[in-house]
Formats: structure tokens, sequence, C-alpha cells
């Protein structure tokens, strides 16, 4: 029986697990865990599906964590409460700058918080900046891997339409407040949008926990709206074994 309200755990199917991989889509558990040695399925609910496999012997649980903040937090307070401590998530993102091209990685060292969930965990001055530690863990994994990954800040949404500033709509109008800040990020020099690095890294923060994040670039927003979808798997794929090393070299920190 679940010893969590939502993600259908128990200490004792993590295996001691104490790094999570927490990707957004469902679907994407399944093939990060499958990169790993003696890949199992835990359990699947609402947007939360879990698997656990083994890097270098140590155990990785990998759980989605579905779209948004909110969910996010759900997933992290009820991993942490089984005794996991480092968070990496393997995201997909879209890319404002114009020089980052589609199946790019990035390595997220800090968010805009465009979202709701992270105001929950700390006030808005409170920046939302990924663990150190996480971060050379991914760079070190892209680079053995023979991948430059661009390192740096991300817009971090609620929304992803008005939040990052899309007119492909139904109505094709934004509300004011977002129009032009796709611009204002560019300038900024964000290099990227996504939905849940806002939380995830305020809430680790905030709450003594490691979070870091990689994301494989699907869109570049200056060039076109709609993802290709042949690159997409080939992307992730890339993102998706660069969470996984360094997944395996965070887990040697608690041995
Ligand atoms: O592919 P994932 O990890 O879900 O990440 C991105 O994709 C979703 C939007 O399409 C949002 O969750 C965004 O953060
Ligand atoms: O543009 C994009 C692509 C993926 N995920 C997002 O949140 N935005």
């Amino acid at each position: 029986m679940s010893e969590v309200f939502h993600l259908g755990l128990t200490k004792a199917m993590l295996k001691g697990a104490k790094v999570a991989i927490v990707p957004g889509d469902p679907a994407r558990s399944e093939r990060i865990a499958k990169l790993m040695d003696n890949p199992e399925f835990l359990a699947s609910t609402r947007e939360f599906t879990s698997w656990l496999g083994y890097v270098g012997g140590q155990p990785i649980v990998v759980c989605s964590t579905g779209i948004g903040g909110p969910s996010v937090s759900i997933c992290v307070e009820e991993l942490a409460q089984l005794g996991v401590r480092t968070f990496l998530r393997i995201g997909t993102t879209g890319a404002i700058q114009p020089h980052i091209n589609v199946g790019d990685l990035l390595i997220t060292t800090g968010a805009v918080r465009l979202d709701g969930a992270s105001g929950h965990f700390a006030p808005l001055e409170y920046p939302a900046v990924a663990n150190f530690d996480c971060t050379n863990a991914l760079f070190a994994a892209a680079k053995h891997q023979g991948v430059q990954p661009y390192v740096g800040i991300t817009a971090s949404s609620d929304t992803f339409y008005p939040g990052q500033e899309r007119y492909d709509t139904f109505t094709g109008k934004i509300y004011r407040h977002f129009r032009g800040s796709l611009e204002q990020w560019q300038e900024l020099n964000v290099m990227n949008f996504e939905m849940e690095s806002a939380t995830l890294f305020t809430m680790c923060s905030a709450l003594g926990l490691r979070a870091g994040m990689v994301a494989g670039v699907i869109v570049n927003r200056t060039q076109q709206e709609i993802p290709n979808e042949a690159t997409i798997h080939s992307t992730e794929q890339k993102a998706v074994a660069v969470g996984v090393e360094a997944a395996g070299k965070l887990a040697l920190d608690y041995v």
C-alpha cells in the first residue's frame, strides 16, 4: 500500500534511492529507466509514472511530474518523504535565442519565476537556482558524451501559451502583461522557456534538497512554433543520456 498520497510508492519500492530523475512526460520515465541496469516499473498514478533502475550499482528512481509547478511540488515532496534528496529534471524546451538550435542541450543554472507554485515555498525575492553539484555533474556528463551544452538562465512559466508569448492560439491574442515579454527575456540573455524549473529549484533550495536540470531544445521560437516530430525523440534521448550519467555520479555521494 502506498505510503504517500499520490505517487503509489513505498520506501521499500525505492530500494534506498536518494537520487530521482524527474521528467515532465510520463512516457519518458520508461525511456529513461531503460538506459539503466535492471529497469523495473513501479507505479502509474495520474501524471506520475515511476520506474526504478541502477547506475553503477546505485538505485535511481524515475518519476514523471506532469506539466507545471503544482504537480512538480507534489512529486518532489512525496519522493522526499520516501528518502530522495537529489532531483534531476530531464525536460524538453523552446529556445528563444537565435543561435541556440533544435537538438542542442541546455543546462539551467537559474530560473525566472514565472510560476505560482514557487511562491508557496519562498518569497519572490528568493532566487530559483540549481544546486552546484547537480549542475557540475550534468555539465561533466555532457562533455563526457561529446556534447557542448549551453548553460544559463531559463524562463519557467505556468502557462505554455500566454506566459511564453505564443500567438498561435485560437484567439491569436495575449493578455497585455505578456506582450513583448519574449523579446524582454531575449534581451536579458534568457536561453529558453519551459514550465517546471522555477518550482523545482525554489522548493529544493528552500527545503535543503539538491536539484538540477538538463533540457533538449525541440523548437526555436525565433524560427518556428511547432516542433518537427522527427527531431523530438533524438533530442530527448541526448538529454536523457546526459541526465542518467549525471544521476549515477550524484548517487555516489550517498554511498
Ligand atoms: O517535456 P517536459 O519535461 O514536459 O517539458 C516541457 O514540455 C511541456 C510543455 O509542452 C512542459 O512540461 C515543459 O516544461
Ligand atoms: O517551447 C516550448 C517547448 C517545450 N516546452 C515548453 O514549455 N516550451
